[in-house]
């Protein structure tokens, strides 16, 4: 009997295909290298599901036109963390790291009319830029750009909670403790999202190997970050394994 289950992840499909002889190999066929296809899928991905629009390219630009770090959440985790939330239909959420508003303004676009987003940002230049992405994008209504540490904006808005979602996207090497207030205060059916929680690609690594002074307290971040969100029966937590990693987690009790 001929099994007629589809193959959905054969050898191939996730391997690099082999090399053909041939200058460059027969014309059509896929890249060869295993990092020109994960650049042809990154790029079919934003080509076909367009994961940004004028508004979200106005604030890259706003940002760069002040200087900013292009640090912005990736494009397509951020339209993932976008669907997601309306799928779920949250309306409380806080953000842990600004920047320029992009995330901010996939998050309030996806609470709906009503939501409310709570964003953290310690630099007050860039929660005025922020302010002014929101203003722009018809949502400053929607948002609230709270200026300071993230350690202390967050005992604040305690009072606020319990929250839907929360999204952690500041320093690294603090997300265990942005972990510690977020398991207090999301709801159960909640969600944490924590954004570079592969560390920048040095996320399997062991720490001792480690020697740059920024980089080890960071990675040591997002390790404690993630394996206590796999590991607590609470929760059940996933990354989604694009090139930055995205960590989701569901409260679930
Ligand atoms: C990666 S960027 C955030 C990107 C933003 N979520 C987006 O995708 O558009 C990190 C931001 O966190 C802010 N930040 C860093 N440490 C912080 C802290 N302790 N408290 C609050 N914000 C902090 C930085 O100033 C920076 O704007």
């Amino acid at each position: 009997m001929v099994d007629k289950t589809p193959v959905l992840f054969s050898p191939h499909t996730l391997m690099p295909r082999p090399h053909r002889p041939g200058p460059g190999g027969p014309p059509g066929l896929p890249p060869q290298s295993l990092e020109s296809r994960l650049q042809a899928l990154e790029d079919y991905s934003q080509r076909t599901f367009k994961p940004t629009d004028a508004v979200l390219q106005e604030v890259v630009q706003r940002a760069r036109q002040h200087n900013m770090p292009n640090i912005h959440v990736g494009r397509m985790d951020g339209l993932t963390m976008e669907v997601i939330i309306r799928m779920a239909g949250y309306k409380k959420m806080v953000e842990i790291g600004a920047l320029a508003g992009y995330s901010g303004i996939l998050i309030a676009r996806a609470l709906g009319p009503g939501g409310h987003l709570h964003s953290v940002e310690y630099n007050p230049d860039f929660a005025e830029v922020a302010r002014e992405s929101f203003r722009k994008a018809g949502l400053d209504d929607r948002v609230t750009v709270h200026v300071g540490r993230a350690s202390e904006v967050l005992e604040q808005l305690t009072e606020l909670g319990p929250f839907d979602g929360i999204f952690i996207d500041a320093d690294k090497n603090n997300y265990p403790v942005y972990l510690d207030w977020a398991e207090k205060n999301i709801r159960v059916g909640g969600a944490i999202f924590g954004d570079n929680t592969f560390g920048f690609g040095h996320v399997w690594r062991n720490l001792d190997t480690i020697h740059d002074h920024h980089l080890k307290p960071a990675i040591a971040g997002v390790q404690t970050f993630n394996s206590r969100l796999a590991d607590n029966p609470n929760f059940r937590a996933t990354i989604l394994p694009t090139d930055q990693g995205l960590t989701m987690a569901v409260r679930l009790k």
